[in-house]
């Protein structure tokens, strides 16, 4: 037997770090889960019981702590970096660091008509997520991503025009129900360094900000022919505003609600333009990707 992929790490390391600004009293606060994943010369402590090349994975998440003791902790792409840096310059041994930060929601309340210094509600399981490799001699690369933002709209999508044959059941509609729960993600170019990185910190944020203002609009206000075409507006604004980034991608599923036809009893109209009550569907769902780069 040989070795052909090896990488190991400590997953589900949990995160909070609060901001206190002494002079306005203002806390802010970050929670994440995060994920390193490290390779390099570690073969022998597979196949040969060699400990001696292992960094133990409670290494790792004590060190994940002590990084976010000592530098920001966002934007999450700076911070996957600075980890991800870290263990390939500590570790002459480790030529990769795969590091994978989940930033959970605490929206900052409003009381009386005004934020509230130092309190947080989760608004929604939508999560800011940054995928990272950091590779001795290569750099740092970065894939930031949008997941568990579950949107609907009442109207404003049809789907009619597709191939029909003796396969096909579905009706052609030209006003339906879409749901989904957005997976979008972003590709940066390839940083050559934590310096790199750190020069082009604030646009971490603002593609964050655009990548999902974008998305909510378009979902919104287009006219929606399919998933497929709304998505592909949606990724031709995201490259368009962010010039950093080479690639966006989406993953879609679309979440069926279907009509129930209730004339069986006294004739009662609830189908096509007389549809007000639906059945939401938890499965089977259709899924529509697609990944979307410069020309
Ligand atoms: O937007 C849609 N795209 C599709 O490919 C599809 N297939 N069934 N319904 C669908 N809706």
């Amino acid at each position: 037997s040989q070795l052909k992929y090896a990488r190991y790490g400590k997953d589900n390391i949990r995160l909070y770090k609060v901001d206190k600004d002494e002079k306005t009293g203002i806390q802010s606060v970050v929670e994440m889960t995060i994920c390193i994943l490290l390779e390099g010369d570690i073969e022998t402590s597979y196949t040969q019981a060699d400990n001696s090349v292992v960094v133990a994975t409670d290494t790792q998440k004590q060190t994940c702590y002590i990084l976010a003791k000592q530098h920001p902790v966002t934007p999450p792409e700076l911070f996957a970096s600075i980890v991800g840096t870290h263990f390939i310059e500590t570790y002459p041994h480790i030529h990769a660091a795969h590091v994978k930060i989940i930033q959970h929601r605490w929206t900052r309340m409003s009381v009386d008509g005004k934020p509230h210094p130092h309190s947080f509600y989760r608004d929604g399981e939508e999560v800011r997520v940054v995928e990272s490799v950091a590779r001795e001699g290569e750099g740092i690369s970065l894939r930031s991503k949008i997941e568990k933002l579950l949107v609907l709209k009442s109207t404003g999508s049809a789907f009619y025009g597709f191939h029909r044959d003796e396969y096909t059941q579905l009706p052609e509609t030209w006003d339906r129900i879409l749901s989904t729960e957005v997976e979008a993600g972003w590709k940066w170019k390839l940083f050559k360094s934590l310096n790199e990185v750190k020069a082009v910190a604030p646009k971490f944020d603002e593609a964050w900000h655009a990548a999902r203002e974008i998305t909510l609009q378009t979902f919104a206000t287009d006219n929606s022919a399919s998933v497929q075409n709304t998505m592909y507006k949606m990724c031709d604004q995201i490259l368009a505003s962010v010039r950093l980034i080479d690639a966006v991608d989406y993953s879609l599923p679309n979440k069926h609600y279907f009509e129930i036809d209730l004339s069986w009893h006294k004739g009662l109209k609830n189908t096509g333009k007389d549809a007000t009550v639906y059945a939401p569907q938890s499965n089977p769902n259709g899924l529509i990707q697609c990944t979307v780069t410069r020309k």
